[in-house]
């Protein structure tokens, strides 16, 4: 039995300012992720992609339909008994689920080690366990020297990668990234691209990971997922190996060069252009 997060046939309608003019932000939408998944999410601007990574944190709630998180047996959910489901519904956030946003929301009064320390302590762990673990998800994350530097003194690649820190300090069983390196330079977005497949590598965590960048998308992802706005909803799904192979040649460049790479970036671009066309 595995681990899995399943979105159950989920829509989300947000009401409009206009009476009638609601938003059907995520409509008919089926995923499942499991253990060793890192799932990669591409599309549009508005196609709902947010609004999926927020469901899956319990940020918010479906209108219609349900997630659950729990170990299944691989039965489809229509043959698991609604206790089973209900028992497992996601209906909040919760510690097994860690989220990184794009704009790091660090506290910039606490230095970095007690902006990873302090969702251990809000849950009451003593200082020397939070900070015993907190350093070992420095150490993964390559900022054990910069423990006592304040946020202001960091790069936007060290901030980034203080939120995956603090992320990871709950050992959570998913990590939910929304677009986390969208404000990065192209060279420190590589090499924070490489550490979180490293950290996939290490920690076996599922991933779900929004970006805008096609070649992120492709290069990390064990699973692409395109979704089209109006309503938003999945498209088209591709299974993709170019991230273990990168983690098993360390060969970034050859991978994004290789013929199998461009051929795959062309088709992705030709979908997601196709449907910013139609809704532009
Ligand atoms: N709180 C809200 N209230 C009303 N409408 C919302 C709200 N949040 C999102 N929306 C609308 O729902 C749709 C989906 O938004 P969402 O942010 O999930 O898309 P996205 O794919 O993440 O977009 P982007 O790529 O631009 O970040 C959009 O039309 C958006 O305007």
């Amino acid at each position: 039995m595995s681990l899995s997060l399943k979105i159950h046939d989920v829509s989300v309608v947000y009401p409009g300012r206009i009476p009638g003019q609601d938003v059907v932000a995520l409509s008919g939408v089926n995923l499942e992720v499991v253990e060793g998944d890192f799932v990669v999410a591409l599309g549009a601007s508005g196609c709902g992609k947010t609004t999926l990574l927020n469901l899956m944190s319990g940020f918010i709630q479906p209108t219609t339909g349900l997630i659950t998180l729990g170990h299944y047996p691989g039965e489809p959910p229509e043959q698991q008994d609604a206790s089973s489901l209900l028992r497992d519904q996601v209906t909040g956030p919760g510690a097994d689920r860690g989220v990184v946003f794009q704009k790091h929301a660090l506290m910039p009064w606490l230095n970095v080690l007690d902006n990873v320390c302090l969702g251990l302590k809000l849950k009451g762990l003593a200082k020397a366990e939070r900070e015993e673990r907190a350093m070992h998800f420095l150490t993964l994350t390559g900022l054990a020297d910069f423990k006592h530097h304040a946020i202001y003194q960091l790069s936007g690649g060290m901030q980034q990668r203080v939120g995956i820190a603090r992320a990871l300090t709950n050992d959570p069983h998913m990590l939910l990234l929304d677009e986390p390196l969208g404000a990065l330079d192209a060279l420190t977005r590589e090499r924070v691209q490489e550490l979180i497949l490293d950290i996939w590598q290490r920690t076996r965590k599922m991933m779900f990971f929004i970006t805008h960048d096609v070649e992120e998308a492709l290069f990390m992802g064990t699973r692409l997922i395109i979704m089209s706005p109006r309503p938003g909803r999945i498209t088209r799904e591709f299974s993709l190996e170019f991230g273990r192979r990168f983690l098993a040649s360390r060969d970034a460049r050859a991978i994004k060069s290789s013929s199998e790479f461009i051929a795959l970036r062309e088709q992705v671009l030709s979908i997601i252009h196709g449907d910013e066309e139609v809704t532009a």
